[in-house]
């Protein structure tokens, strides 16, 4: 709220050392001073210096430069008054927030300047007044719709300062004339009579109501108040306050509990006060808590036990030996931060942000840092105007495979009128939201770079999580499989990591309307890829007597991934398991995480028999891709690993295609779930919104891509308002708030553009939420499936219309096709040649031979043409 009254200080005090503003008027929290171009190098230092003490008000109408008052909004000033010129170039800004702005206008002038930002959030100034009248008439004029008016005299007093007040106004008083002494001489003002100039109470004896906090607004207790026992507090730096029954009470004066004055102030309706203190000794509360309400909970907790441990530590504390050993500490906070990287449940994520939060503030108290500190600190940086991009640095920019300076967010092509702000969203309540931008022509690599997918550790770091996971599964077998799923899934009661058929009936129990949703799927999917089958080996007669054949034979031994991570995905199952059942594989393996209690998920356990499956392997990530390419005690070898999975799994499956002693390969590099959705003005928003989030959904690492055809403000504006309500009712609203972050909208003006900007990305689903859909279909060259027309929703293609869902990400749908029958078998090809054909070859054959200086591969065929030659007796 704002200050009762504000007290001005010349220059000198931007130079001068220490705290600067003497107590008392520092309780106070504000400060005003008027600044000339020559003060402004000062005037920053100084704000450096005093970071949080106290909210400082500038005087900048005689400062040249706008750049000088930025910089000096943006070290940390409170409020700026400014010139009415000054203002106009300061509304172009961006970031800046108008109600750190006053207007310095002079009273008795209609200022133009003033109606026009009537119903904004600038502050008026009225300065050097002579006229305490005028200025009243005035101020009932302008005064009453201002959010601040501050008023500074010509020849201060007691009651022109009152009279001001009285009418809402704020008095500028020179520091000078502020004593905190209630009977001191004439011309000086008392602080109290200024802070309780318009202070109420309704009680009946006239004390003011005064809640006591500590500096991080932790309520300590509820005390009263006289303009007696202010002044006292005032003028000795200590809590004092108005005990009803004893009169004035110097907190602490007999415990030794006491108190050192942090702010004085008065709350919205000034009819309570707020004192801020340093509380001594045992705490607030005469029973010895640190306030009245019981003990601190949370971080004060954590922070005064922390404290406490520093000054005297009982023998063996953990936390005395992090004090001691600088290295360990540096190593557990490095080592708490990496977890919560990669913590992705609500639980995961809590439990790491709490670990890490002690050691981080152990850090703190051990430096003598406090709470208080770090939030004086985040306070100062909220208040910047020139914002950091925010980039990672170098090292971390590498190591997550990201550019050091990534100028996508701020460079990229016009950002659209509807995207108020660059930054998606940020948190709980805040609009899900995603980036948009209107792709200009020459933009094309700024949008390219918008386009990129979220960074995929598939470097140095997450190889070298993976690669010690594999070499355990290899050398040690079944007990590594089931260390990593106690470790991983937390299946501590898991005794063995397979389960192997006939699959035991009670593991597969399923509600009808489950089994048949499965039963329909399942049969879609079948005669789907039972079609792609070909009916006969491929023969061709290349020459009269020359026969060339090809003939397809299945992979006999595949191991199949079923993710279990975020999500249990049993359709994942069905999607590789049915076309493996029907390429004829003999040996299909299934592997999958095993569920917390040990059990797996009955839908897989039901899809498994259903597709023939000899094992099921209770394992997940790089242990379950290592058991599936080198096998185990229990798990067989396979022959091809298929399935998609997380950075691990996909890490995991390239080291061993690599590892040529393994003899595996894989389908493709199956990711994180995207979706490109191309929609035009025929589009039903709820659609395009409801196609988006169901990738978005998937993982914090999904993407998904609106791009808009020729869509104007309203309809991109329908789509953003569907976005934001349907997945704020979503279970999983916090993994889709993260995956929208890092997803954009592109506005183009036609379908072929569209196209051909989609074609650039290639996506793993693209849906065509167009007129003339089908026609538009054509023009696709790079996607892993398209989903076509209004009625064509992905989840579709996810579970149930026959088509595949594991299909390649991160732009490889570009060489990549998606599973299909030909995933499962390999081609065989033959020759078969008559003598006649051998005679039209054998030329050919011999004279290539003979270039390549290979005379066995010349004579195999020679000596059969003189055995030829000798039975034709030629
Ligand atoms: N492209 C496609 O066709 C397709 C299809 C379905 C699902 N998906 C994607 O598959 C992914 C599935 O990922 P998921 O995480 O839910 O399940 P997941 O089964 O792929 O991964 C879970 C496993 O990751 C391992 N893991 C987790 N944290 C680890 C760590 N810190 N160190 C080492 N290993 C660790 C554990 O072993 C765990 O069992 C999602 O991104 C989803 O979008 C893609
Ligand atoms: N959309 C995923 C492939 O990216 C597959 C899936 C499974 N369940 C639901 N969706
Ligand atoms: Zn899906």
């Amino acid at each position: 709220m704002a200050p009762s009254f504000l007290p001005t200080f010349d220059s000198s005090i931007l130079s001068s050392p220490g705290r600067l503003i003497p107590a008392p008027l520092s309780y106070l929290g504000h400060a005003f001073v008027t600044i000339t171009p020559s003060d402004v190098d000062n005037a920053l230092r100084y704000l450096q210096r005093t970071v949080g003490l106290h909210a400082t008000c500038f005087d900048v109408s005689a400062l040249h430069l706008v750049d000088d008052i930025v910089s000096i909004l943006d070290s940390g000033a409170r409020k700026v008054v400014v010139s009415g010129s000054q203002l106009r170039e300061l509304e172009r800004v961006e970031n800046l927030d108008l109600d750190r702005v006053a207007l310095s206008v002079s009273p008795g002038m209609k200022n133009e300047m003033i109606d026009a930002i009537a119903g904004t959030s600038v502050d008026l100034y009225v300065h050097r007044i002579k006229d305490v009248e005028l200025v009243e008439a005035w101020l009932k004029e302008y005064g009453t719709d201002r959010p601040d008016v501050y008023v500074s005299f010509d020849t201060p007093s007691v009651e022109n300062a009152l009279r001001i007040a009285n009418l809402s106004g704020i008095p500028v008083i020179p520091a000078s004339q502020c004593t905190a002494d209630p009977v001191s001489e004439q011309q000086n003002i008392p602080i109290a009579t200024l802070l309780l100039a318009n202070a109420t109470t309704d009680r009946l004896d006239g004390l003011f109501t005064t809640i006591v906090t500590d500096e991080r607004g932790i309520a300590l207790g509820l005390v009263y108040s006289s303009h007696e026992s202010v002044n006292e507090s005032l003028r000795t730096g200590k809590g004092v306050y108005q005990s009803r029954k004893r009169g004035l009470w110097y907190k602490g004066e007999s415990s030794g509990d006491t108190q050192d004055i942090v702010a004085i102030n008065l709350d919205c309706d000034h009819d309570c006060l707020k004192f801020t203190v340093k509380q001594k000794g045992r705490g607030f509360c005469h029973l010895g808590t640190p306030t009245c309400f019981g003990s601190f909970q949370g971080l004060p907790k954590l922070q005064q036990t922390l404290q406490k441990r520093k000054s005297s530590a009982p023998l063996g504390s953990y936390t005395a030996r992090l004090f001691k050993d600088q290295q360990l500490l540096k190593a557990k906070i490095m080592e708490e931060a990496s977890e919560l990287c990669e913590a992705t449940t609500k639980e995961d994520v809590t439990f790491e942000a709490a670990d890490l939060l002690y050691f981080a503030l152990t850090k703190c108290v051990a430096t003598g840092v406090s709470l208080e500190d770090i939030e004086r600190n985040l306070d100062a940086k909220s208040t910047k105007v020139k914002r950091r991009k925010g980039d990672a640095k170098g090292s971390w920019a590498a190591q997550m495979g990201m550019p050091a300076d990534g100028k996508v967010q701020q460079e990229v092509g016009q950002p659209h009128p509807t995207s108020s702000s660059i930054k998606a969203s940020e948190g709980p309540g805040d609009r899900i939201k995603m980036r948009t931008f209107v792709v200009a022509d020459g933009n094309h690599t700024i949008i390219t770079k918008a386009l990129q997918r979220p960074s995929q550790r598939t470097s140095d770091k997450i190889m070298s999580i993976v690669r010690p996971i594999i070499d355990s599964v290899r050398h040690r077998g079944d007990a590594a499989l089931l260390e990593y799923a106690h470790k991983f899934e937390k299946a501590t009661s898991l005794a063995s990591p397979v389960l192997k058929a006939p699959f035991p009936k009670d593991l597969m129990q399923l509600s009808p309307e489950t089994k048949d949703a499965i039963d329909v799927s399942f049969e879609n999917i079948r005669k789907f890829h039972a079609a792609q089958m070909e009916p006969k080996p491929l023969s061709v007669t290349t020459m009269p007597g020359v026969e060339c054949a090809r003939m397809a034979r299945p992979i006999e031994k595949v191991g199949l991934y079923v993710p279990g991570g975020t999500a249990v995905l049993p359709s994942t199952a069905l999607m590789l398991g049915v076309p493996a059942m029907v390429a004829g594989c003999r040996n299909i393996v299934i592997a999958s995480p095993p569920r917390a209690d040990g059990s797996l998920t009955p839908e897989i356990v039901y899809i498994a028999e259903r597709v023939g499956a000899e094992t099921i392997v209770l394992a997940g990530g790089a242990q379950a891709v290592a058991a599936l390419a080198y096998g185990t005690e229990s798990v067989s070898k396979v022959d091809k690993i298929l399935g998609p999975g997380n950075q691990f799994v996909t890490a995991a499956k390239m080291l061993v295609s690599n590892d040529t002693s393994a003899c595996v390969s894989i389908d493709m590099p199956a990711g994180p779930s995207e979706v490109l959705v191309v929609a035009d003005e025929t589009a039903n928003p709820a659609f395009v919104a409801a196609d988006l989030l169901s990738q978005a959904e998937h993982g914090v690492d999904s993407q998904v891509v609106l791009i808009g055809v020729g869509l104007g403000d309203g309809q991109l504006r329908a789509i953003e308002d569907e976005l934001h309500s349907q997945a704020s009712a979503l279970p999983r609203v916090d993994i889709v708030r993260q995956a929208i972050d890092h997803s954009v909208t592109l506005v183009v003006d036609g379908v072929a553009e569209a196209m051909d900007l989609s074609n650039r990305y290639a996506p793993e689903h693209l849906i065509l939420q167009v007129r003339d859909a089908q026609d538009v279909a054509e023009l696709v060259q790079n996607a892993g499936s398209v989903f076509v027309g209004p009625w064509t929703p992905e989840s579709v293609g996810d579970y149930s219309a026959g088509v595949n869902h594991s299909l390649p990400t991160y732009g490889y749908a570009r060489q990549y096709s998606g599973v299909n029958l030909g995933s499962y078998v390999k081609h065989i090809t033959s020759s078969n040649l008559t003598a006649e054909g051998l005679r039209n070859l054998g030329g050919a054959v011999m004279q290539l031979a003979k270039v390549e200086e290979l005379e066995a591969h010349r004579r195999a065929v020679s000596i059969r043409l003189a055995e030829l030659d000798r039975l034709s007796g030629t």
